[in-house]
């Protein structure tokens, strides 16, 4: 997967500059940056979900071998279901959304629930639990859809260091099992320890490889540096051309 001069703006501000890189298959990728600096954009960009304003990504996975866990923020649990069928729904790229469950599938679900730690929560309203056991219900989807490509934004946030250690066994898995991981972070020790790939952005690339050769103290002040409000006063940037 790899991602060629890409510009994305929003409402001609460029959230992301002129960034270039790629993602080897069965890697283990952090995203990391300050606020604002487009690490959400970025993974929002490889999924098609905004509009690209010069460069372009080049994808090989097909779009039902990708799993992708938005930040907690931005998922309505205001819909009244519970947390089997909120799991279930990790079915629905390969069995359709009105496709009958197996006994299989239902077993391989209960199995999920189980991995992540929440026997007996099978029942509950998805309203009813804790941002933590929540975040963990969506891994526990992850787990049914056999996913290619993994996009987690900001998988841990808000989320207790218990359920963080359990979380990170799962990705870890993923990665033994050469599934492609991508995921928003914001702890560098946490980056340091468990993921072997980074990309560090400020808007602009800073740097994109070996997580140790990414987080040097000298890239990492010039990703704090970036301001993070826009200049309004800023010259507008010509697409396609290189910054
Ligand atoms: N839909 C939008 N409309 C306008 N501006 C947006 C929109 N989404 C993001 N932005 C702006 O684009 C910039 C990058 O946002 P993005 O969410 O990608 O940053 P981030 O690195 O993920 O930040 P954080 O760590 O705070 O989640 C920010 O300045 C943000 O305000």
């Amino acid at each position: 997967m790899t991602v060629h001069n890409l510009t994305v703006a929003y409402r001609q501000h460029p959230a992301l500059h002129h960034i270039s890189g790629s993602f080897d298959p069965g890697s283990l990728t952090a995203i990391i940056g300050p606020n604002g600096a487009g690490k959400s954009t970025l993974l929002k960009s490889l999924l098609g979900l905004v509009r690209i304003d010069s460069g372009h990504v080049d994808i090989s996975v097909p779009r039902k071998r990708i799993a992708y866990l938005p930040q907690q923020a931005e998922i309505d649990r205001g819909f009244p279901i519970s947390v089997m069928d909120c799991v279930l729904l990790g079915y629905w790229q390969s069995a359709g959304l009105f496709g009958g469950i197996s006994k299989e599938m239902a077993e391989k679900a209960d199995a999920a629930l189980h991995a992540v730690g929440l026997n007996g929560f099978a029942e509950r309203p998805i309203g009813s639990l804790s941002a933590g056991q929540f975040q963990r219900v969506l891994f526990a989807r992850i787990l049914l859809q056999d996913a290619e490509l993994i996009l987690l934004d900001e998988p841990f946030n808000a989320v207790d260091a218990k359920t963080t250690e359990d979380l990170l066994i799962i990705i870890q898995t993923w990665h033994t099992q050469q599934r492609t991981v991508i995921a928003v972070l914001h702890d560098n020790e946490q980056v340091r320890r468990y993921f072997p790939q980074s990309v560090l952005l400020a808007r602009r690339l800073v740097a994109w490889g070996d997580t140790a050769h990414v987080l040097t103290e000298a890239h990492l002040r010039l990703a704090k540096n970036m301001p993070e409000a826009q200049d309004p006063n800023a010259p507008f940037c010509q697409p396609g051309v290189a910054a």
